[in-house]
């Protein structure tokens, strides 16, 4: 079936898990206090706390201070949870970062090239836990320049979790609407199966980004670089 949209993932895709783990969260883990503090009477700060306190709500815990709830988060950071109020929060940090120059965001160059190409005839969106704003941020100040124009849109943790087939359903209702795009004719990048699993569960297309340990098998077309995926011959 041909592709006519593609949605791909951001860590380890398009770009190094490295450059996520060493450099993103770190960051966020160093300002994150001070940041809330100085920032909780923001309403979208304010709604994080809220979410966050939620959250612990159905874990049976309850913090009692702002002071509990940013350690609650930074548990969080350090358990790589991919909860939306953490997210949205490191999203806020991560912008100062970038309009300071204090990093760029890694770009794969076979991802950048790819991403250039496909984007002059198909719609490409984003799917990844970071929050829009991170997503929005990280290509429009990456290592290749201001990639950013070359996506029609992006999804993040508010449509669902990236392992739960319903994510991409709703996905795929979105770009059917806006682009009369069935689910069999969406590509969805990722190099986690359990990601490819749910959205070939939805009926999407799907190619695993393995940038270095190759499996034996998958269930999912493997390729190591952008550069290997021929859209004619999905
Ligand atoms: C927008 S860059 C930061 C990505 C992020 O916060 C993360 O947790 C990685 O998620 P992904 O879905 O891109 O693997
Ligand atoms: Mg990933």
């Amino acid at each position: 079936m041909s592709i006519a949209a593609i949605v791909t993932d951001i860590e380890g895709t398009t770009s190094s898990i490295a450059f996520v783990k060493d450099v993103l969260f770190p960051y966020a883990r160093q300002h994150l206090r001070e940041f809330v503090c100085a920032h909780e009477a923001q309403p979208d700060v304010q709604q994080c706390l809220q979410q966050t306190q939620a959250l612990l709500l159905t874990e049976g815990r309850e913090a009692s201070s702002t002071d509990e709830l940013i350690d609650a988060l930074l548990c969080w950071i350090d358990e790589d949870r991919k909860a939306t109020p953490l997210k949205t929060l490191q999203g806020m940090i991560w912008q100062r970062g970038y309009q300071q120059g204090d990093y760029q965001a890694h770009m794969y160059a076979d991802a950048t090239a790819a991403l250039r190409d496909w984007s002059q005839h198909l719609p490409l969106y984003v799917y990844s836990s970071g929050s829009v704003q991170a997503q929005q941020l990280f290509f429009a100040h990456s290592c290749d320049g201001d990639l950013l124009p070359l996506f029609s849109g992006h999804f993040d943790t508010r449509i669902g979790a990236k392992q739960d087939v319903a994510s991409y359903q709703h996905i795929a209702a979105e770009l059917q609407n806006e682009h009369a795009v069935g689910a069999g004719n969406i590509l969805f990048l990722s190099d986690i199966e359990a990601e490819l699993d749910a959205a070939a569960g939805a009926g999407l297309q799907t190619v695993l980004v393995c940038r270095a340990d190759v499996p034996q098998t998958s269930r999912h077309r493997v390729v190591q670089s952008f550069a290997e995926i021929d859209l004619a011959l999905l």
